[in-house]
């Protein structure tokens, strides 16, 4: 199915890196089928080129008649110029993925052709290496073989989700934003870790295992994170005081109120586009 078809990415930061880096590696997709382009940053481009294999065009010598699916990875805010830009671009056949956290289906389909076929995608950054949790939820036009070529191409990338869109936040929330909490949490365990006299590169490479470790019982073994966490707490032992710790210190809540937060950030930026939508048909 993905045979063939060319991916423009419209945006080139750390999502689109990320993607790219992820398809290549996966070598069901072939560099000559990978496009990028962004607003201006021409460096970026050849740097992406050189790296990947993919091709970096600047946007006014791109051409668009050739793309089957462009992959929008700009920040929400340049959405709405980025959309005025491609609709004098694209044709209504040409399937549209969109990353952008917090901006629904809605709102790109109303700014491109009527009947443009959009699915919004969440992925996160271990796309990277091909391990990334991937959410995709198509909009109302989006045909069931354009679901399947979007499914294709994302498990190129890691897992994929089918999920309802109003689930989008909450899926932002535990894995778009995901990563960046482990990563917190090592940069906390790994400072522990030299303060005890441990070289920097080892602590990182015994958390990281850790990490990798717990992933995997959780993905091969049929218990809850609960009997999990028990097995490892012997009774008045050094796990038990860890999570005393952890306990006393609103470990737990920090937790939950780093997805909440992230949730609630995704809902109000679709509220804002929304909100801007309402106010443009005014006008
Ligand atoms: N980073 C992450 O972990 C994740 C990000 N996302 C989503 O991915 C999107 C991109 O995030 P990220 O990669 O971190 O952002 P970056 O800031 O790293 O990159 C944004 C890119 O968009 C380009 N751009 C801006 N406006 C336009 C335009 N009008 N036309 C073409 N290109 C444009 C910029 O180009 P230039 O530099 O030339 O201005 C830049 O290459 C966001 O919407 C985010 O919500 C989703 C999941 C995870
Ligand atoms: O921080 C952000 O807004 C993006 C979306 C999910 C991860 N990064």
């Amino acid at each position: 199915m993905l045979h063939n078809r060319k991916i423009a990415f419209i945006g080139a930061g750390s999502m689109a890196e990320a993607m790219i880096s992820g398809l290549v590696q996966s070598k069901k997709i072939l560099p000559e089928q990978v496009i990028v382009t962004n607003r201006s940053n021409e460096e970026r481009l050849i740097t992406l080129e050189n790296k990947y294999g993919i091709s970096g065009i600047k946007r006014e010598k791109l051409q668009f008649d050739q793309i089957d699916i462009f992959i929008l990875a700009m920040k929400p805010k340049d959405v709405e110029n980025a959309l005025k830009g491609l609709k004098g671009q694209i044709k209504q056949n040409q399937l549209i993925l969109s990353v952008l956290a917090g901006i629904p289906t809605s709102y790109i389909e109303q700014n491109l052709h009527k009947g443009q076929q959009v699915v919004r995608v969440m992925p996160n950054t271990s796309s990277t290496i091909g391990e990334s949790a991937t959410a995709i939820s198509p909009g109302h036009e989006t045909a069931a073989e354009n679901v399947k070529v979007t499914q294709e191409l994302l498990q190129c990338i890691g897992e994929v989700y089918l999920i309802e869109e109003k689930d989008m936040d909450i899926f932002t929330g535990l894995a778009g934003s995901g990563p960046a909490y482990f990563y917190y949490l090592m940069e906390h365990m790994e400072q522990q870790g030299v303060i005890a006299g441990l070289d920097v590169e080892t602590t990182r490479q015994i958390i990281a295992q850790t990490i990798v470790g717990a992933a995997k019982m959780i993905q091969q073994q049929d218990e809850t994170p609960t009997v999990l966490r028990e097995k490892v707490t012997s009774p008045n032992g050094t796990t038990a005081a860890g999570l005393k710790a952890l306990d006393e210190h609103g470990g737990g809540i920090a937790i939950s109120k780093a997805v909440e937060h992230a949730t609630k950030r995704s809902k109000e930026i679709s509220a804002k586009i929304q909100d801007s939508l309402l106010v443009s048909s005014f006008k």
